[in-house]
Formats: C-alpha cells, sequence, structure tokens
C-alpha cells in the first residue's frame, strides 16, 4: 500500500500540490487524470522521490520513503514514461533483461522471463529478441516499455502517460494487452493519463485531481453513475466527448487514406 499522508509541494512559494491524503492499495491499478498541470505528474514522481514534497510524509507499506535510499527505492518501482528511451546499441531482449542483469538475477530464469513478457504483448520472442529499437514501430517500441518496468517484478510501477504517443487504434489495442497482463501480474499501478476513456478501461479506481488536490477517488463506475460536483461532471462529459471526436477523426483519415477498391 502507498500512502500519502498531508502531503503539500510549493515551488518557490507557489503551492503545487495542496495537503495531500491517499491511500493506494497493494494490487490496484489506480489512474490520476485531472486538467493539465494539476499534479498529477508531481504526485507520481514523489512516490519513487524524483520529486520531494516540502511536508507530509509519504509511506509504502508503511515505511516512510523519505527514509529510504533513492537508488534501493527505484530499483523497486517500474517506470515508464510517454517517451520510452530504450537503448539503440542493445537488442530487445537485453533491453528488457538490464534490470534483473543489473540485479545480478540468474541468466536461466530471466532468459524465461522475456520470453514471457515478449508473449504476453503479442511480440513473439523468436521474431523480436534479437531485434534492435530501431527495427521496431513505435507502439511494438512502447509495449517493450512496459514489459522492461515489469522484467525486474517490482512491486509497483509507475506509468507517466505510458500510452498517449501512439495513435489512437495502437492506444487502444494496447490497453487491452496492458488489462490482460495486469490480470496476471496483479502490480500495485500509478497510471497517470489525459485520457478518461482510457482511465475507465484499465483502471480499478481513478483519482481526479485539480489544482492540485484531490477531487473525487473512486471506481469508473461510481464517478460515472455519481460524480461529486459539475466539475467531475464536466470534466468525464468533455473528456469523452473529445477522445471520441479524436477517433472518430483517425478512423476517417484512414479511410480517406485507403485505395477506393478497399473501402467496402
Ligand atoms: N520545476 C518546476 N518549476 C516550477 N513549476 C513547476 C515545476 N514542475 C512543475 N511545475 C508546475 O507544477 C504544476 C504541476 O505540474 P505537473 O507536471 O505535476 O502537472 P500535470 O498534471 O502532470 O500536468 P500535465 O497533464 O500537463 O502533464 C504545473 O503548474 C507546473 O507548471
Amino acid at each position: 500500500m502507498i500512502s500519502f499522508h498531508s502531503v503539500e509541494m510549493r515551488i518557490n512559494d507557489v503551492s503545487i500540490i495542496q495537503k495531500l491524503d491517499l491511500q493506494i492499495k497493494a494490487g490496484e491499478l489506480f489512474v490520476l487524470i485531472g486538467p493539465s498541470g494539476c499534479g498529477k505528474t508531481t504526485t507520481m514522481k514523489m512516490i519513487n522521490r524524483l520529486i520531494e514534497p516540502t511536508s507530509g510524509r509519504i509511506e509504502i507499506n508503511g515505511e516512510d520513503v523519505s527514509l529510504a535510499d533513492p537508488v534501493e527505492l527505484r530499483r523497486n518501482i517500474g517506470y515508464v514514461i510517454q517517451q520510452i528511451a530504450l537503448f539503440p546499441h542493445m537488442t530487445i531482449g537485453q533491453n528488457v533483461s538490464l534490470v534483473p542483469r543489473l540485479k545480478k538475477a540468474d541468466q536461466a530464469q530471466y532468459e524465461k522471463k522475456v520470453d514471457e513478457l515478449l508473449d504476453m504483448v503479442g511480440l513473439d520472442p523468436k521474431v523480436f529478441k534479437n531485434r534492435y529499437p530501431a527495427e521496431l514501430s513505435g507502439g511494438q517500441q512502447q509495449r517493450v516499455g512496459v514489459i522492461r518496468a515489469m522484467a525486474a517484478d517490482p512491486p509497483i510501477i509507475l506509468m507517466d502517460e505510458p500510452f498517449s504517443a501512439l495513435d489512437p487504434i495502437s492506444r487502444e489495442q494496447l490497453q487491452d494487452e496492458f488489462v490482460r497482463l495486469q490480470k496476471t501480474i496483479k502490480k500495485t499501478i500509478v497510471f497517470v493519463t489525459h485520457d478518461m476513456d482510457e482511465a475507465i478501461k484499465i483502471s480499478d479506481r481513478i483519482c481526479l485531481m485539480n489544482n492540485g488536490a484531490v477531487v473525487q477517488v473512486d471506481s469508473p463506475e461510481k464517478l460515472l453513475q455519481r460524480p461529486a460536483n459539475s466539475f467531475v461532471a464536466d470534466f468525464i462529459g468533455i473528456k469523452r466527448l473529445k477522445g471520441a471526436q479524436e477517433r472518430q477523426a483517425v478512423s476517417s483519415a484512414k479511410k480517406a487514406t485507403l485505395p477506393r477498391w478497399s473501402i467496402s
């Protein structure tokens, strides 16, 4: 369990995060969503100490993270960001197994693990394990980034808009694979997104933030059925409408670029 106790973050006297109290349960997929600049990334980065709070306390299983060695802490917390940076001179297999190798895990065991992980996200290990990142599409690289964060089997994974650089169709595919994967691995995942449909599809609970504060934390069903106030209702409505419009625009553009004879 990750818990925030009256956590505040200020930069030059400007309040970025205001008295945040949050409990993220072990094994849940917890989404942080809210308008741009509301403090989602800051909240997430305080968990692995990439950002330090000005006051308050964050605990992981009752241990104060401010007392943990940051390097050791990050070794046990997977981290996936929007622009996955794979090492270009390493094969996909080497990229995925980097952390277990650094942790001196058993060679044969992690070879097997890499194959299993590649399989889980629909990348045939026989085809992809020995390829280099430049030989993969953006969506395939993003899949590798997701499983790389899982290779060392960390109990917690932080994901900051991991699918947002993808086109809507690849994004939906990867979301489906991710939901299936999480059902098997049951990690504690904190996931930042701008996409309300994505949040509804993948999450156990959604935390909607505004101006550095939590507005509502609930299951997707409850959030949709019982928004706490008009800000929540408006946010859900506007975000879902925009998402639908974006998907429609991409699908129309794809149709327009297909040869005439392939349109049924
Ligand atoms: N180093 C910094 N110096 C000054 N202000 C900062 C700094 N880092 C973040 N901020 C401000 O803190 C606020 C929260 O930023 P944060 O990146 O956490 O928001 P976010 O909700 O993740 O935004 P987005 O959805 O646009 O990525 C923003 O107003 C941002 O401008």
